[in-house]
């Protein structure tokens, strides 16, 4: 009887030991390091909310930093706020990312770039039906389009002498709207799940030049951009994204840093953003067998609580709808 209860909780120890084993041995790509020290990091929207607190850590962290933004003033303001706090020169481009030529000029203007932060991004949130085709077409443009704009322009200079600088990385600020459809957000999260389908198939064109991919999952966070999202936002939308809380932006951009150093490609900011980055792993690439691991052991778990959450908005939905 003994010997019975023996194997079976060996048995119960060997499962799960196995598939840590071979998950150390599997996931791919390998673990990296991504410095910042003397390193050129380029950010867009690096004159207000999380790219400018994104500007401040890296240009305490040591690094070389160049902000991209249209509006001129902002940016002045962002480069004297920061040389104020750290004593360190940024260089600022006015540019709109929905301009290749205007974005390929300031990049080739700044230099290589080690560390490339596509954080820009606009939302107007509203019901499909109501919102205009310009708006929809505006985040999509600036939110998608423009990435692509800034990748294509800054990767030739970021992959020569790659070899000597050691890893480079591509950071993209998506959002858990990115990760998850939201009442209220069509456009937007359709713009932010696009920049998903980049990342993902860009790490595989550009892993053998050591450029590294990670892809950041913010919650609401207290930023200008969101107070002038809050004039508008459906209650609705508001409701829904409540699940989630809020963070503040200095929150969120030491947690992007974190993620970008240690080249993690999904990047969560909460809690509730951890539980969506397991939940929503799908084929993602995977650096850390430990998380690999949760997300394989897991998965039927996750999938029940997406479900309950689910529930949970549709009954917000229903009510609201009744309430009416
Ligand atoms: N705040 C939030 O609740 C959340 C934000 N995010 C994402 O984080 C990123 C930053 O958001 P947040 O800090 O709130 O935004 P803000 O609105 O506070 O700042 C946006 C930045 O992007 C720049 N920008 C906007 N449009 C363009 C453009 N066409 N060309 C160049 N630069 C542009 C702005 O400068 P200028 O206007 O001068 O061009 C500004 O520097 C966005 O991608 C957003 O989607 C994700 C989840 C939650
Ligand atoms: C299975 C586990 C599930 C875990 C909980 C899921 C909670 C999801 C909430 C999503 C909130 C989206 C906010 C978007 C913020 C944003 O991008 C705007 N402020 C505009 O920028």
């Amino acid at each position: 009887m003994a010997e019975v209860y023996f194997s079976f909780f060996s048995l119960l120890l060997l499962i799960p030991l196995s598939i840590l084993l071979v998950l150390y041995l599997i996931v791919r790509p390998k673990t990296v390091r991504v410095p910042i020290k003397n390193r050129h990091v380029f950010i867009t929207g690096g004159s207000s909310g999380i790219g400018l607190a994104l500007a401040h850590l890296c240009a305490q962290s040591g690094a070389d930093v160049s902000l991209l933004a249209r509006n001129p003033a902002r940016l002045e303001e962002a480069q004297k706020s920061i040389k104020l706090a750290t004593g360190r020169d940024v260089s600022v481009f006015s540019a709109d990312v929905r301009d290749y030529d205007a974005v390929k000029c300031a990049v080739e203007e700044a230099g290589p770039i080690d560390v490339l932060v596509c954080n820009h991004g606009v939302y107007v949130p509203q019901e499909l039906e109501e919102q205009e085709l310009e708006e929809i077409k505006f985040m999509i443009d600036v939110n998608l389009t423009g990435t692509f704009h800034l990748i294509k322009a800054a990767l030739p200079g970021m992959k020569k002498n790659r070899a000597e600088k050691g890893p480079g990385s591509i950071a993209i600020m998506s959002s858990q709207a990115g990760q998850v459809g939201i009442y209220g957000y069509t456009a937007y999260s359709a713009s932010k799940f696009g920049l998903k389908g980049l990342a993902e198939a860009l790490q595989h064109e550009v892993i053998a030049d050591n450029i590294h991919l990670s892809l950041i999952f913010p919650p609401d966070t207290e930023t200008p951009g969101f107070a002038e999202e809050n004039k508008r936002r459906p209650e609705l939308t508001s409701i829904i994204a409540a699940s989630s809380g809020a963070m503040k932006a200095d929150e969120v951009a030491l947690k992007s840093l974190k993620g970008i150093q240690s080249g993690t490609f999904m990047v969560p900011c909460n809690l509730e953003g951890f539980l969506l980055a397991v939940a929503t792993a799908g084929l993602s690439p995977q650096r850390s067998y430990l998380y690999a691991f949760v997300e394989v052991m897991t998965a039927g778990i996750m999938r029940l609580a997406g479900l309950v959450f689910q529930w949970n908005w549709f009954s917000s939905i229903e009510k609201w709808h009744s309430k009416k």
